[in-house]
């Protein structure tokens, strides 16, 4: 903020923390000329002229508010009335006030009985700082840097009033918000009133009761921590609880019933209920707390933006193992939810998508414990036993949540909306919309078949036949999962094999499933049962090392416990045709999922046309596979791929920018890439890479900075977090030297 800014004469009414806070900053930083101040006790006033906060006081408030360019009113909610009643006759008529209190409603009733409906200079405000500490020598003037300010306009509000108030709270660091009063007082209701009122009547019922000293004695750990803010003013928040008496009543109504249902699940012993209501709990807590480590009141468009630094790494050795898979995790929580009993999973994948898939059945009141170090616990509530979230299900990166949960929505009796971030919201929903209706469901997208979709419940489904379009192991367990609800037989065909996750996953939980050929059909009517699951390491997650190994040459790793479903395969089957070193150690079966060992070690590849029937098979490592190419001796061509173009992001123009940026020739096509390879003597030059937010585009370039001459920036990276959680670490492990630069900013 520019020391242009100034106000020749403030006045502050009430020299408490909040009041004396602002100016003090704002003298600091050379914005104001003269401040004056008032308050009801002579010795709060003496100090503040003695620490140099104001320059005059007066026990005349009159004296104190004329000539004043800006009134700042600082005094607890109740006192605001009379402290307008007193000072109307003597501000000028230009004068700008505004004030700093908990509760909006009451204030802006005050300034309209005191100075008519007409007045236009009053701007209510409210800092979202504080805290225990309080007076004129707790100011501090660096307390509202990066707070938000909740600034309340009314429609007749003057812009110029407005306008020098913002200023004056970005002079001192502040982040302005706006806000309708009535939300205000709601949310604030919620967020601080309601715990305050909860703090002091519980150390009040404590104190009262006639063991109290037994209480205190031991009173460290759970009651300090909830009891903290009691020590707050009580005047103050006398007049908080009065002042914003109807939002406080109404979630404390909301609050008195959970806490009876909470109650009631106790004395019954029922211990699932009650985990529901921990879990859940946790939950949202954890969440909160990231957002509260940043900032006190979080704008919720601020990301970090993650940048990795990749500069030549080494030859990759060691042996380890890569997180679970992200398909059979995703299947696991949805089909451990819909079970009778409980489930146990172990391996399960702690990444963004996985979890947003456990997020949005617990919002469906199932009740998981976990994940805790890959191990989950599901309590199913059975085919028929989802509740309505109380909100639209946020699904953010990813595809594979929203187009399964499509599916089982459609057999619900209650109405969903389903949305997702930037890139989910630009990927086409069609796809599952179509087929649905043809069942029979409801469905509603926003424009051209995107995100938001919107499942109504109620619908009676009827089983039919689907020839999928497009070989997506998406869209067939969309179809499957409906039919789990549809009246008599459904069936899929597919034009060419994909993951059959979905139809191992159904048997293991003992649901009849027929498979012939690349037809799947099943009925409805039947159980699922719950079971135990071990997620295998993802083989999505191993093709980055098994590339990064096999063009690195003296590499030789080990990648323990990967799933190597024949439909999951295909990285292997080309890297292996263009003569990657590869073997499969191990074999063996684990929970319906073939498991092993798999050992690369450095070859010198060749370009390929990739079968096209490996397509599907390797739909995700494309990326990864591209880099292999560009190693490669040779031409590789890739054709029947253009389902790459609608992932996360368009992966083949992704994939190719970002090689022509590091100096491969490399060209897209509709539905492929034609890639030159450079061979054993050539490698990557530098650059900076566009991922595109796309975890596998992030990836396949750090990836590539093995074979690089110079350091590979690569942009965007905050998504690896969806599908590999720890992959920096692990990268740096096997032999890469990755750097990570995070910052926060606007999204
Ligand atoms: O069913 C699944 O778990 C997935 C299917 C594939 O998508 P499509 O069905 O769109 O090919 C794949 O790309 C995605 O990462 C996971
Ligand atoms: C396409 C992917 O996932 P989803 O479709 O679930 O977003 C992926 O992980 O590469």
């Amino acid at each position: 903020m520019s020391s242009e800014f100034r106000i020749e004469r403030i006045a502050v009414i009430g020299l408490g923390l909040i009041g004396c806070s602002w100016v003090k900053g704002l003298r600091a930083r050379g914005h104001v000329g003269f401040v004056s101040g008032y308050d009801r006790n002579l010795e709060s006033m003496t100090l503040a002229q003695e620490a140099g906060l104001i320059d005059f006081f007066s026990e005349d408030i009159t004296d104190v508010v004329a000539d004043a360019d800006l009134i700042i009113i600082s005094v607890p909610i109740m006192a605001v009335r009379g402290v307008l009643e007193s000072i109307l006759a003597s501000i000028s008529s230009t004068a700008v006030l505004t004030d700093v209190g908990s509760v909006k409603g009451s204030v802006a009733a005050d300034v309209k009985a005191v100075f008519g409906d007409g007045f236009t200079r009053f701007v209510l405000g409210h800092p979202i700082a504080g805290s225990e500490r309080s007076g004129v020598l707790a100011a501090d003037e660096n307390l509202y840097v990066h707070h938000k300010v909740i600034i309340t306009p009314e429609a007749h509000t003057d812009s110029k009033a407005l306008k020098l108030v913002r200023q004056a709270w970005r002079a001192v660091g502040a982040d302005i918000e706006d806000m309708a009063v009535e939300h205000h007082d709601e949310v604030l209701a919620a967020t601080s009133h309601l715990p305050h009122l909860l703090a002091y009547s519980l150390v009040d019922t404590l104190a009262n009761s006639h063991e109290n000293k037994e209480i205190f004695n031991y009173a460290a750990g759970g009651f300090r921590d909830f009891t903290r803010i009691a020590a707050s003013s009580p005047v103050m928040w006398r007049d908080i609880f009065s002042a914003n008496r109807e939002q406080i009543l109404k979630t404390l109504d909301l609050f008195e019933h959970d806490l009876k249902f909470l109650r009631a699940a106790i004395e019954l012993g029922d211990t699932t209920t009650v985990m529901g209501v921990l879990t859940r709990a946790k939950v949202a807590r954890d969440h909160f707390s990231k957002i509260l480590a940043r900032r006190a009141y979080v704008d919720p468009m601020k990301t970090a933006s993650v940048t990795y630094i990749a500069t030549p790494g080494q030859a990759l050795s060691g042996s380890f193992r890569v997180p679970g898979d992200k398909s059979i995790s995703h299947r696991s929580i949805m089909l451990g939810s819909l079970a009778n009993g409980t489930t146990e999973v172990s391996g399960f994948l702690e990444g963004e998508d996985s979890l947003a898939t456990l997020q949005a059945f617990r919002d469906m009141g199932v009740v998981i414990e976990g994940p805790h170090r890959g191990r989950v616990t599901i309590h199913g509530v059975g085919l028929h036993g989802l509740q309505t979230p109380p909100n639209a299900l946020y699904l953010g990166n990813s595809g594979t949540s929203m187009r399964l949960l499509a599916g089982l929505m459609a057999g619900q009796v209650f109405d969903v909306e389903m949305s997702g971030d930037e890139s989910l919201s630009k990927r086409p929903m069609g796809r599952v919309a179509d087929p649905l209706r043809l069942m029979g469901a409801a469905v509603e997208t926003a424009e051209a078949g995107r995100p938001p979709i919107k499942v109504m419940g109620g619908s009676k489904l009827k089983g039919i036949h689907y020839d999928l379009p497009m070989a997506s192991a998406q869209v067939k367990s969309c179809v499957l999962l409906a039919g789990l609800y549809a009246e008599g037989e459904t069936s899929v065909t597919e034009p060419a094999p994909t993951r059959d996750h979905t139809e191992r996953m159904l048997k293991g939980f003992g649901y009849d499933v027929q498979v012939d050929g690349n037809k799947v059909t099943l009925k409805s009517g039947g159980e699922l049962t719950a079971t135990s699951i071990d997620v295998p390491a993802d083989i999505s997650s191993a093709a980055f090392y098994m590339v990064g190994a096999s063009i690195m040459p003296g590499s030789d790793i080990t990648l323990q416990h990967v799933g190597i479903n024949p439909t999951r395969i295909g990285v292997i089957n080309i890297l292996r045709a263009m003569g990657g070193n590869i073997e499969v150690l191990n074999e063996r079966e684990v929970g319906g999922e073939p498991v092993a060992d798999i050992r690369i070690r450095s070859a010198q590849l060749k370009g390929i046309h990739i079968p096209e029937d490996q397509v599907p098979l390797a739909i995700d490592e494309f990326p990864a596979i591209f880099i292999a190419a560009a190693c490669a001796e040779g031409e590789t061509v890739l054709t029947g791929a253009e389902e790459l173009r609608v992932k996360e992001s368009d992966r083949i123009q992704a994939m190719v920018d970002g090689l022509v940026t590091l100096g491969v020739d490399a060209k897209g096509t509709h539905d492929g890439a034609i890639i030159q390879g450079f061979g054993a003597a050539g490698s990557f030059g530098g650059g900076e890479i566009e991922s595109q937010h796309d975890h596998r585009i992030a990836m396949s370039f750090a990836m590539a900075s093995l074979r690089g001459s110079d350091p590979i920036i690569v942009r965007d990276c905050a998504n690896v977090a969806t599908s590999f959680p720890g992959f920096v670490e692990l990268a740096n492990a096997a032999g890469l030297a990755l750097k990570v630069n995070e910052e926060s900013v606007d999204a």
